[in-house]
């Protein structure tokens, strides 16, 4: 894929690049391997102080970095300005936990003194998809970087003007140089990356292809991998369940960024006391979404990010049909009946669709759907809802709607994923692990766990010392002043470093709003 923006709802070209030569490759895996060197030894507390100023800029920059999302792979501007604010809440949360996740742990034993200290691993090589241009990065950087690990973006080739702007945003927070940068390459490229002995460790968010591909490299390098891909995740919805917030939370949760999220709910399980009702409010709020223009505040559903999302759907709506499946809405490509803006490109867009009636073994009942397509299933109760929620080769997550606290406990343990919601949708925390099972990945991102995946659990013994409480505080740095919520531009820090420019002036947003 070439490394370009193309705006999905316009057809626009935004801009090319050209991919990394192996020289300026080479110079930035080196100034990595540098940082991997010095930045662990800088104090948390100023780690933390830099975490906290690219929330700030985060924040600050909320309008244009969400404006640059949606013309690069098509989200609302909605949802691309909450995503913007989650980075920045991420950021925090790990500035402020940082220093209780990365706490040595005294263990009692026979010796004098035995603990646990966790330490970088070093220089990790995040491959990341466009679904969540800024998110799933920060996902990764904000726990990276308060451990002293050093990143490397292989953003996705569609959304190369959202990693640059990652990289100037960690820049300008006051990071140091090398400790974050992006990496303009293509995907035949990550191989030499990851076999550099320079390079750790790895993470991929993404297809279940790519996963396979590098964590099988990755696995005959002794490298450690992270892998968050696909979902087919279940919404079950039983007897005792507020039918109104069931219907509501169902339509969000299938059309949640476009329809393209690995959590977004893909297979409805609903109970055959409750079936016909769920299914016709459902069709009926499915088909009162508002499609269009992804830059106008109004709007639901915005355009796939490339025609080759809309291509798959066609499929898999032509297979679930072939297989026996009812179509009750949509199906075909272009904007529906609620099309709030015509003048975009109909190629990438796909209406809100939703088929019933797929035979439980037709292959595409299994697959992931990733686009507004739902699928409803019969269930007869709480164990046939289980067996079908698990009859995929996926295990991410689950929304469960039932206010039985027995089924509530038999959910919890029969059901085959990462995570578990009760009356709720599926939604990635900083506080709570993310990460799923079977073909969906292994490891966790998010709260300490996801922390802990790139950390080394070093154990230390040593006899005849004094306990680890005399050991010096990992904090011991005195912590900087927070800096007020709306911060002033960042002048001490570019005086430090010359290179460090404001955002604008490195061309990401084009033009400045100012200047338009
Ligand atoms: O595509 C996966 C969802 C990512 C998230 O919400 O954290």
């Amino acid at each position: 894929m070439p490394i370009q923006s193309l705006n999905p709802a316009t057809g626009q070209l935004l801009r090319s690049f050209d991919a990394l030569t192996p020289e300026q490759l080479e110079s930035k895996l080196a100034l990595a391997a540098q940082a991997a060197v010095t930045y662990p030894l800088e104090p948390l507390g100023q780690r933390a102080f830099w975490m906290r100023r690219l929330a700030i800029q985060l924040e600050n920059d909320a309008d244009d970095l969400a404006a640059l999302m949606t013309a690069e792979m098509g989200k609302t501007l909605r949802s691309a300005r909450a995503e913007v604010l989650k980075c920045a809440a991420g950021c925090r949360y790990y500035a402020a936990n940082a220093d209780s996740f990365l706490a040595p742990e005294p263990i009692e034993s026979e010796h004098a003194q035995s603990y646990v200290r966790y330490d970088p691993l070093g220089v990790v090589l995040a491959v990341m998809p466009w679904n969540f241009p800024l998110w799933q990065v920060f996902r990764f950087l904000a726990p990276a970087l308060m451990a002293g690990n050093i990143g490397l973006l292989k953003h996705a080739s569609n959304v190369p003007q959202c990693a640059l702007a990652i990289e100037a945003l960690v820049r300008r927070a006051g990071f140091p140089r090398g400790v974050f940068q992006t990496l303009l390459i293509e995907a035949r490229q990550v191989e030499a990356v990851l076999a550099d002995k320079r390079v750790a460790a790895v993470t991929v968010t993404g297809s279940e292809a790519a996963g396979r591909a590098i964590a099988a490299q990755a696995g005959w390098l002794i490298k450690k991998s992270v892998l968050e891909l696909g979902g087919s995740d279940p919404f079950i919805v039983l007897p005792s369940a507020d039918l109104d917030a069931a219907v509501t939370n169902a339509v969000q949760a299938r059309l949640i960024n476009n329809g393209q999220s690995c959590i977004a709910a893909k297979r409805f399980l609903v109970h055959t006391a409750i079936y016909d009702e769920f299914e016709t409010r459902f069709v009926a709020a499915m088909q009162a979404t508002v499609v269009g223009d992804p830059m106008r505040e109004t709007t639901e559903l915005g355009p796939m990010a490339m025609p080759s999302a809309v291509s798959a759907l066609v499929t898999q709506v032509q297979a679930a049909v072939a297989a026996g499946g009812r179509l009750l809405c949509g199906g075909r490509p272009g904007f529906g009946e609620n099309a709030v803006d015509t003048s975009a490109v109909p190629g990438c867009f796909f209406p809100p669709t939703v088929i019933a009636g797929v035979p439980r073994d037709a292959a595409v009942a299994k697959e992931e759907t990733f686009g507004p397509l739902a699928m409803l299933f019969r269930v007869e109760d709480v164990e046939d809802a289980i067996e079908l929620a698990n009859d995929t080769p996926f295990g991410l997550g689950a929304s469960c709607w039932t206010n039985d606290p027995e089924e509530q406990e038999r959910l919890a343990e029969g059901i085959q994923a990462g995570c578990v919601f009760f009356n709720a949708p599926v939604a990635s925390d900083p506080r709570l692990p993310f990460g799923g099972i079977k073909h969906s990945g292994y490891g966790r991102e998010l709260s300490s766990a996801g922390m802990r995946e790139f950390l080394n659990a070093k154990t230390v013994v040593v006899e005849g010392v004094a306990s680890p409480a005399d050991q010096p505080s990992l904090f011991e740095h005195p912590e900087p002043e927070p800096l007020p919520a709306m911060a002033p531009p960042m002048e001490p820090f570019l005086e430090r470093d010359p290179d460090l420019l404001p955002l604008r002036s490195h061309s990401i947003f084009g033009r400045s709003r100012g200047s338009e």
